[in-house]
């Protein structure tokens, strides 16, 4: 049972987290929160800023919400302290050596790295469904302009001056959580719950016309087909993120403490 609850990142994941959970006395309650060096913005929980303090207030689960860099320098320690480590930057594992540090650091440690849906959604069936083997799975991400500003996609249009959808990106799961660190960790949890990093297809598409953030899976396998399309909204602090990733963190949270787990 997990009750006290260190994250990783206080910005639009981190805080809303802290936040929903500081608000029912009977969820698991964030007891640290690492953030950057120098940061001392207002917080539910208090702040931290290196690994050895959030591992002195003796969390029972860390909460990655920072970037795929954090993930990557802070994971192996938690996970070693024997402390399981849910992941929001999930596309960290698309790099071959933070995939194998942060394995070994759990199998040393005894503990788990915890993959959340995140912003995408049918998670529990592509990979129920892998166990009876899947043909193919592709991955669709279509995010207004917005979304796209500050990442790779800068380099490839001119965001401002869209009129029609353009494809940033189509290719491996593993290329598109690398190339939109920011923006594409689903394409990674998808190839973790389906058919791996180089086999799942990803198109990563801005779209002025989006009004949201639309995440589309197709699967097809022994198990019959499977189309997911999701329409999440922004978080409010970033419309990087989808809102929904906020609830699945929440979620998983909650469950890990639940007698009745869902
Ligand atoms: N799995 C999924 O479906 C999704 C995953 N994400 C991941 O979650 C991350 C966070 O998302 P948001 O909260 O929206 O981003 P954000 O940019 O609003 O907040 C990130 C926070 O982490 C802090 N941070 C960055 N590096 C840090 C470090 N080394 N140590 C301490 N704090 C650090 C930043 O200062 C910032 O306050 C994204 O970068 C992305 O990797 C985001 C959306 C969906
Ligand atoms: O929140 C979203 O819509 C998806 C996202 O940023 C990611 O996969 O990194």
């Amino acid at each position: 049972m997990a009750k006290r609850i260190g994250l990783i990142g206080h910005g639009a994941i981190g805080k809303a987290l802290a936040t929903r959970l500081a608000a029912d006395p009977d969820a698991p309650q964030v007891i640290a929160i690492l953030v950057r060096p120098g940061r001392s913005d207002g917080a539910d929980a208090p702040l931290v800023d290196n690994v050895a303090a959030l591992l002195n207030a003796r969390p029972d689960l860390v909460v990655e919400c920072a970037g795929q860099q954090a993930a990557a320098q802070f994971g192996p320690a938690i996970l070693a302290a024997g402390i399981d480590l849910a992941v929001a930057s999930v596309g960290a594992l698309a790099d071959p050596a933070t995939e194998r540090s942060l394995r070994q650091a759990a199998e040393a440690g005894g503990s788990r790295i915890l993959v959340p849906a995140g912003a995408v959604a049918a998670i529990d069936g592509l990979a129920a469904a892998r166990l009876a083997g899947l043909d193919s799975v592709t991955y669709t991400s279509r995010k207004p302009p917005l979304a796209w500003r500050d990442t790779a996609a800068e380099s490839l249009v001119d965001l401002d001056a869209l009129t029609e959808e353009a494809v940033l990106y189509e290719g491996t799961a593993r290329e598109a959580s690398q190339m939109f660190p920011k923006n594409a960790n689903v394409a990674t949890t998808v190839a973790l719950a389906g058919i791996g990093f180089e086999a799942t297809r990803c198109r990563i598409v801005a779209d002025p016309h989006a009004t949201g953030n639309r995440h589309e899976v197709d699967a097809a396998g022994a198990f019959g087909t499977l189309a997911l399309r999701l329409e999440n909204l922004p978080s409010p602090d970033n419309p990087k993120t989808s809102f929904l990733t906020v609830l699945s963190l929440e979620r998983l949270v909650r469950n890990s403490a639940a007698a009745l787990v869902i």
